[in-house]
């Protein structure tokens, strides 16, 4: 039975990256996918949009919607401070069996858990199941079209605090225009735009920052 693109790209990282270092993980991933396959990674130029607003938050706890492969639960996790947490949501099995050797194999296994399953079911979870108190950090890059109700939803299960920053992927392409409208429009979120380009392609794309006002 013929390999998946995802099993190749982990493949590919096994044989090319260092075991360990999450920085060689991420530009072997990079490296792959600029070369061999294109695949729905946040990619490097996004990735240091992502880092940048990572290292300013300096979460002690961190949510991701959407692991894919784990590039970016890697790229999240080797920032975090000691003692701080990723939690990342991927309900896709085969894509969550890639993403947790990936992540094991960057050595981050110790800050991020991968949690299996939709993220409309997860969320309502995070506080008893998961010990959450309220998030710091959330990056979306799930479903577009459940960028809005899960950001509904997080409010709702009372799990964004006064400061609270969330980071939207592809709000140009494939596009989050709802997200985009209720975000901007709405007196609880301060927001600013990041352009960019669509992960190694010279399509524009950009990614958005929601902080919580409370
Ligand atoms: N509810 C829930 N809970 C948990 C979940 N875990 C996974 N999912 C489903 C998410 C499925 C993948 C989401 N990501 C994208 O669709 C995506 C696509 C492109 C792209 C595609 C084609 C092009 F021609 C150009 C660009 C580029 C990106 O950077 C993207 O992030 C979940 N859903
Ligand atoms: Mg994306």
């Amino acid at each position: 039975m013929n390999q998946s693109k995802e099993q190749r790209i982990l493949n590919f990282v096994l044989q090319n990256a260092v075991r360990g270092d999450p920085r060689s993980v991420v530009d072997t991933i990079d490296r792959y996918c600029s070369q061999k396959e294109w695949a729905m990674n946040v990619g490097n130029e996004k990735g240091l949009i992502l880092d940048k607003t990572v290292e300013e938050a300096s979460p002690s706890v961190a949510l991701e919607l959407g692991s894919y492969c784990g590039y970016s639960a890697v790229r999240i996790g080797r920032l975090l401070k000691a003692g701080a947490r990723l939690l990342t949501v991927e309900f896709n099995p085969q894509f969550a069996a890639i993403a947790k050797q990936m992540i094991e194999f960057a050595g981050v296994q110790d800050k991020v858990k991968l949690l299996e399953g939709p993220s409309e079911e997860i969320i309502p979870q995070l506080k008893k199941k998961y010990e959450v108190d309220t998030l710091d950090f959330v990056f979306l890059d799930h479903w577009k079209d459940r960028y809005t109700p899960d950001t509904i939803l997080l409010q709702e299960c009372n799990l964004l605090r006064k400061g609270s920053v969330l980071l939207a992927d592809n709000v140009i392409f494939p596009g989050a225009p709802e997200f985009l409208n209720y975000v901007r429009k709405s007196p609880h979120f301060q927001c600013t735009n990041y352009p960019s380009h669509l992960e190694y392609m010279e399509v524009e794309d950009a990614m958005e920052k929601a902080v919580f006002l409370g």
